[in-house]
């Protein structure tokens, strides 16, 4: 298959000859036998890489499943995922792990498994199957209940540096929650200026310091440590003036939305960490622009609208977004701070690199063909009711996104999104 006339994110326009699996050349007055599909200069990026999602099974597939939430990816231009562990089972055993990567069978996208820690985790047949990283391990509790204590963290963090697998940690620190703004929520309505309880209890402190100590520990077993969803501007400074081993991410919603916006969502805009000030996240997002933040992930974390419906305290936390990911940023090169290229190296380049994943990331020759075109003139409102999650809905309904025309894994149309039709499910492991 050849792609013609396709504008890079670097502004060059060329072929791109796919063989097979891979990129086999990209040029310019390239040919081929078979397909060739005429770009017409519009943008192809290569397929993102999202570090940090939730797809719920085992346990909740009425939240999402392999299938829809690969389906999710591949019509939002992701094209790699890496699944999180607080799924029933949750994913510490070797056991729990082979489960998990049964369903993953059903992927559409190529994806890695995370494995989790907790007091009766089994590390020895957990790190004996090829997981993604240890992680998201929990220094606080979230969806799953899944909190530890600093010992067992640092015990983790050890036995990880040792097997040569990376750790990605979720740093909050609950002794430093908000015990007052607990109790306005729990007396609240959830709905209007009530939302922003959550935000008040899980304070920006909270992360501050749990970040610097996962940082401490990191560094001292020569760990390779990776920050899940940082969403405070001193979160990220202390991890960029750490050694290189450790990286961080940051979410598109820590960027684009912040407390201000918990008058609309309500407690749809519940999740962990919360929603910070508008200063805050004006500070975070200037980060990811100047690229002092590593790479952006989405922490794709679907609950049901009826699970969310109900008092702030009682709604579960988290937020769909692994479809609007590259649609929303690809939006704001238009009319915001990005580029192409930042948004190239935010969603794949980085993300790949960061991870080991040599082919994934780049179009070059030699890579996998894993691509996305998009039509920058074609951005159109995001409808949570259009989107592929089972969830249902979006925290960003109503903004602009830019929607890939088709998305290949590997060489295979995986999404078409003129006819609105998916592939069939070749996704594989990327660490199996
Ligand atoms: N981010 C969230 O608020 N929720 C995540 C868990 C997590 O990433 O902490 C979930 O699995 O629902
Ligand atoms: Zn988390
Ligand atoms: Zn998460």
């Amino acid at each position: 298959m050849l792609v013609r006339n396709a504008t890079l994110a670097d502004g060059r326009v060329r072929d791109v000859r796919i063989d097979g699996e891979r990129i086999d050349a990209v040029g310019t007055d390239l040919t081929a036998e078979g397909e060739v599909v005429d770009a017409d200069e519009r943008l192809l990026l290569p397929g993102a890489v999202d570090a940090h999602v939730h797809f719920r099974e085992p346990g909740a597939p009425h939240k999402e499943t392999w299938r829809t939430g690969s389906r999710s990816a591949a019509a939002g231009g992701v094209t790699t995922v890496v699944d999180q562990p607080n799924t029933d089972p949750p994913t510490t055993t070797g056991a729990a792990y082979d489960q998990k990567e049964l369903c993953a069978d059903d992927a559409l996208v190529d994806y890695g498994i995370n494995g989790g820690v907790t007091p009766d985790w089994d590390p020895e047949t957990l790190l004996d199957r090829p997981v993604f990283a240890l992680g998201e391990v929990f220094l606080a509790d979230s969806t799953g209940e899944m909190g530890i204590d600093g010992d067992l963290f640092e015990d983790a963090v050890h036995r990880a540096s040792e097997a040569g697998v990376p750790v990605t940690v979720h740093a909050e620190d609950a002794t430093l929650f908000d015990p007052g703004a607990r109790d306005r929520a729990g007396e609240g309505t959830g709905r209007g200026a009530d939302a922003d309880a959550w935000s008040a209890y899980r304070a920006a402190a909270a992360e501050i310091a749990a970040v610097e100590r996962a940082v401490e520990i990191g560094v001292d077993a020569g760990a390779r440590l990776h920050v899940a969803h940082t969403s405070t501007p001193e979160a990220v400074d202390i991890v960029a003036d750490a050694p290189d081993a450790v990286t961080c991410e940051v979410t598109p919603h820590h960027c684009l939305l912040s407390r201000d916006d918990l008058g609309d969502l309500g407690t749809f805009g519940r999740m962990n960490p919360p929603l910070r000030s508008e200063k805050r996240r004006a500070a975070l997002y200037d980060r990811v622009v100047r690229g002092r933040a590593d790479l952006i992930a989405t922490d794709h974390a679907p609950h049901t609208r009826a699970e969310k419906e109900t008092t702030l305290l009682d709604a579960p936390s988290g937020v769909p977004g692994v479809e609007t990911m590259v649609p929303l940023l690809l939006a704001e090169t238009l009319d915001g701070p990005l580029t192409a290229e930042r948004v190239r190296d935010l969603t794949a380049a980085t993300p790949a690199e960061t991870f080991d994943l040599d082919r994934k990331g780049r179009v070059a020759a030699g890579m996998d063909a894993d691509l996305a075109l998009y039509d920058l003139d074609r951005a159109r409102p995001i409808r949570g009711g259009r989107l592929h999650s089972k969830c249902g809905w979006t925290p960003f309904e109503g903004r602009p996104g830019v929607f890939p025309e088709w998305t290949l894994v590997r060489g295979t149309r995986v999404y078409d999104g003129v006819m609105g039709t998916f592939g069939s499910a070749d996704g594989v492991n990327v660490r199996g």
